[in-house]
């Protein structure tokens, strides 16, 4: 109408004025409005820019929410050319970055001078020496020099800040889709582990390294997934550090194999991969490996590595065909020092493992050796390190080798080995070069890297300003959301929507042409797409924070589930062990560690200190069926083979929580199947009424018999495979059992099962059923659950010790001290339990150190008293248990304390109907009288519980009334 207004505004009112003699119908104050509205007409810019927004001629006087809409135009915009830039920006560093390492050589060698140590000297004068940042002088006594020249060289002084910044591209090219391998190489004792794993207080590349790969992840505009990978390769075999290993070195050891798939890829079989979301926990998982890694005092360095400890990370990012590969890997690797073994004087074990290390390490130079001269052949199957490596060593990987030296004279002829080593890699390599194409290269390498930083600078740049214009328009977003709720119920808000342009992603991606929408929220509510149907239109990402909290994606967990931290102590033990190099001590997890001779090496283990989320659910389990399976999904589940498999290298993962919780839970012990698996006692479906001795020992043998199957399914589970993607986090309630005493669980179980995930300590191992926590209300559901609580099982005070030294007794006195019960309605009569995992962990841990203390410690915390059948029991039956416990026969060895829970367990697996007679029968027993009695008040609290659950409020019910039910 404007555009089509060419005379000037009086005129026109004039001409419509004088139109009144034909159209009698006009009045004067009609033709008045009209040139009112008329002169009030935005100009004719202003009326384009109304157009090209689609915005109709309502006046912004009119409708102050379009100023609103233009504005967020206006920043959609502009992040749809800023993400473009960013997206252009990180294309040209990647090409930059590769070129530059190209140049720089796909194998690049530093050399790193350890300082000297407190008490230390370097001899008679200083005999190697950092000339520059990329020559070492060796001067030897016959006033001979030799100098050796490397990508870099850190003096003596250097920090780990100054090393890392040279580590740094490579993990650039890693997020670039590059396989990579960073190794630090070198002679025992010039801190190898100190550049890898570092100090809690100055922090080793690893950690610096997965920092830098989640902080640059999250600054890509792209989705990774990382999963995080640890093993160590001891005396040539391959073993998972994520999973404990046996205490005893004689033990068998899992060792794992590896195969190469189609594709060329290296896959490692069982070995654990858990994606890890996050710094913390890939650290988390970090420091558990590390305290699984063999070391032994030796006579060079009192925590000798005597393994090469390899980490892996696995980076799968979908969507992004300028990645160089779907999924990548990065592997640091830790090597075992090189020792001269006439120096160390190792013998027996050290020895042995002194020449695997060697060995191995001849290897990798054969290998690194070959690919430098680009010949036809690389000798990967000379030993398992190059074999694992072998698809992130080739001239498609980055590879990066950290060359360790001592500073002392005494040292000087292992520095020329380890020096002569690194050259070989290196000088192999550039020497195919005259100096002309050196300097060539040199000068094209500074113009990359200036380039490069030129690019960085105008990333971060790019960066802030997205950063600013997402939080403006979010800003705009809810202030129209605000505006529009006013606008909701008025008509002219609907015809004004009908004219706005939906959302164009696709345009706004390829930064074309795009015309902005409005924020939805000024839609009218009524019309606005639900949260649904956004999710199903795969516009997901339109959701607010809040919506998304919400309404949480299906498979999330439900939120009234909640997550309590559990928290491990750190403690730690040792013991002595005469040929045991195993658990590491690890930097990032201080120990103590006794110094010892050679040969008998003093071993410790510890439990650091992990967060640990324990799921808590509100929902019961609805029949102690339910429970059982349950229990095997958590045991089994993880092994289903409908993990996620898309998004990893390895297919499925656990989570990391999850896994931690597994692995420290039950750290009393440190066998495989305690710190990788929860057991779980299978829960009897039926019950059935008890029938004397006889039937005891029935029950005995079928509870053995389903001890049994429980660890033979956790056996085979761990043989099939570790890579699992456990999809809830169930709430852990850990009931405390403990295998009948007649039960040998070696029976059964396939001795290469056994070898491979159990010991003969299992017997008295502590078992820790995971089901899911009851609920307050005393439902019908809960009932069930409650008709049957756990088996609680304990040792005599006298109990003796298990093979590993570890007390029985006051393990199972801790878990006892720890306990609480929990159960509201039957607490008071009931002496079944819930102990949560952290009391557990802190209960048994307490018992490894010393039986009598960690009573008396957890007596002083928990305040409860000595003996554990105390709790939830009352005088009476103590005496009955007591005597029950004498007259078992089993003396000062362990001995059962059942609950009623295993009475009535036992006549579930008995399978007989009710006889209330065999209740007032067996009273004739001294011996079962108190515990009949017992059952009697058990029987009355669980048929109040099953009225209550009915309905009936209030009973008012009396003891007759129980025991007319009962007899
Ligand atoms: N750059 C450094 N700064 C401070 N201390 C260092 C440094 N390098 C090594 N150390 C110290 O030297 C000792 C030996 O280091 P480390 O255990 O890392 O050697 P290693 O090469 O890993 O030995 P091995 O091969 O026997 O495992 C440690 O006490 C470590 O703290």
């Amino acid at each position: 109408m404007a555009s089509r207004t060419r005379k000037p505004l009086h005129n026109l009112a004039e001409t419509i004025h004088s139109l009144l003699g034909q159209k009698s119908h006009l009045t004067t104050s009609w033709v008045k409005s009209v040139c009112h509205i008329i002169i009030n007409l935005p100009s004719e810019e202003q009326s384009t820019d109304l157009r090209t927004t689609n915005i109709d001629t309502v006046s912004a006087s009119e409708n102050p929410d379009d100023e609103l809409g233009n504005r967020t135009s206006k920043i959609t915009d502009e992040l749809a050319i800023l993400t473009a830039r960013i997206n252009e920006l990180n294309r040209q560093r990647k090409q930059f970055l590769n070129e530059f390492l190209d140049l720089k050589g796909n194998i690049r060698v530093f050399c790193r001078i350890r300082p000297i140590e407190m008490g230390e000297n370097f001899g008679r004068f200083r005999p190697v020496v950092a000339l520059d940042s990329s020559n070492v002088l060796l001067r030897f006594s016959d006033n001979k020099n030799k100098s050796y020249s490397f990508d870099k060289v850190f003096h003596h002084g250097s920090s780990q800040d100054e090393v890392f910044s040279e580590v740094e591209p490579v993990i650039k090219s890693a997020l670039d889709g590059y396989n990579a391998c960073i190794f630090a190489y070198g002679q025992t004792g010039t801190g190898k582990t100190f550049t890898m794993e570092g100090i809690p207080e100055d922090p080793g590349m690893v950690p610096r390294a997965i920092e830098a790969l989640f902080k640059q992840a999250t600054d890509s505009n792209h989705v990774y997934l990382f999963s995080f990978s640890m093993l160590e390769i001891y005396m040539g075999n391959l073993r998972d550090l994520l999973i404990s290993q046996p205490t005893k070195p004689m033990d068998p050891m899992p060792c794992l194999s590896i195969h190469t798939d189609p594709k060329g890829e290296i896959e490692i079989e069982n070995l654990v991969a858990i994606r890890v979301s996050g710094l913390t926990q890939a650290i988390k998982l970090y420091r558990l490996g590390c305290r699984f890694r063999s070391t032994a005092s030796t006579n060079c360095n009192i925590t000798s590595s005597r393994s090469h400890c390899l980490i892996r990370i696995s980076i799968t990012c979908s969507g992004a065909p300028e990645r160089r590969r779907e999924t990548n890997k990065v592997w640091f690797v830790d090597l075992g020092g090189s020792e001269r073994l006439l120096k160390t004087k190792a013998s027996g074990r050290r020895l042995e493992e002194g020449k695997a290390i060697n060995l191995s390490l001849s290897s990798l130079g054969d290998v690194i050796n070959a690919l430098q001269l680009r010949k036809g052949h690389v000798p990967y199957r000379n030993s398992k390190l190059t074999q694992v490596l072998k698809d992130s060593l080739g001239r498609d990987s980055k590879t990066l080798m950290l060359v360790h030296v001592s500073p002392k004279e005494e040292d000087l002829c292992e520095t020329v080995c380890s020096l002569n080593f690194a050259t070989r890699a290196r000088t192999i390599h550039l020497g195919n070069t005259d100096s002309t194409e050196q300097r060539e290269k040199e000068v094209a390498m500074m113009n990359l890297q200036e380039m490069m930083n030129k690019i960085e600078v105008e990333r971060q740049d790019v960066r802030m300003r997205i950063k600013q214009s997402t939080q403006e328009l979010q800003i705009l977003r809810s202030t129209a959301a605000c505006s529009t709720e006013q606008l909701d119920n008025s008509v002219d808000a609907y015809q004004l929507m009908n004219e706005v342009p939906q959302p164009n992603l696709e345009r706004n991606r390829n930064n074309t042409a795009y015309i902005s929408a409005p924020p939805l929220s000024q839609v009218p509510r009524f019309m606005r797409p639900t949260v649904c149907s956004r999710r199903k239109s795969g516009s997901d990402h339109l959701l607010t924070t809040e919506e998304k909290l919400e309404f949480p994606a299906r498979r999330r967990r439900p939120f009234n589930h909640y997550a309590k931290s559990v928290n491990f102590p750190v403690k730690g033990i040792s013991g002595n062990n005469s040929e045991g190099s195993i658990s590491r001590n690890s930097c990032l997890v201080p120990l103590t560690v006794n110094k010892s001779a050679d040969v008998e090496t003093n071993y410790s283990q510890d439990l650091s200190e992990c967060d640990i989320k324990e799921v808590v659910s509100p929902d019961q389990v609805t029949s102690s069926k339910c429970l059982n399976q349950h229990r095997y999904h958590v045991v089994h589940g993880e092994g289903s083979e409908n993990g996620d498999k898309s998004n990893a290298c390895s297919g499925k993962h656990l989570k990391v929580d999850k896994w931690l919780c597994q692995k420290n839970a039950p750290a009393s012990r440190s066998h495989v199947y305690r710190n990788k698996r929860i057991l779980a006692i299978p829960t009897p479906e039926k019950k059935l009424m008890c029938k004397g001795q006889k039937e005891t020992e029935k029950f005995q043998d079928e509870k053995v018999n389903n001890y049994k199957l429980a660890v033979e399914q956790i056996v085979n589970h761990n043989k099939s495979g570790k890579h699992v993607d456990v999809e809830e986090m169930f709430m852990q309630e850990v009931n405390i059992s403990k295998p009948p005493a007649n039960m040998n669980v070696n029976d059964n179980i396939d001795p290469k099962c056994h070898s491979d995930s159990l010991s003969d300590g299992i017997v008295k191992e502590t078992m820790i059923n995971v089901q899911h926590k009851l609920d307050d209300e005393l439902t019908e559901k809960h009932m069930l659950s409650s008709i049957y609580p756990p088996d609680i099982w304990c040792c005599n005070f006298n109990s003796t010790q298990d093979d590993n030294g570890v007390n029985c007794l006051s393990t199972m006195q801790a878990v006892y001290g720890e306990t609480e019960c929990s159960d509201s309605s039957l607490s008071n009569s009931s002496n079944w339990c819930q102990i949560s995992t952290i009391d557990l962990a802190d209960s048994i841990w307490d018992a490894r150190q010393d039986s009598n203390i960690s009573i008396s410690r957890i007596e002083q915390k928990s305040g409860c008293q000595r003996l554990p059948i105390v709790i939830g029991v009352d005088d009476s039956e103590k005496e009955d248990l007591e005597k029950l416990s004498q007259s078992s026969g089993e003396g000062t060895c362990l001995q059962k304390v059942r609950s009623q829970r295993a009475l009535l367990m036992k006549n579930v697996i008995l399978e007989e109907p009710v006889k209330p007679q065999q209740l007032t029968r067996s009273q004739d027993n001294n011996v079962h009288l108190g515990i009949c009695n017992l059952l009697q008040q058990k029987i009355q609290i669980l048929w109040a519980g099953a009225l209550l659950g009915l309905g009936f409020q209030n009973l008012g019910l009396e003891q007759e009334f129980f025991l007319g039910l009962m007899l």
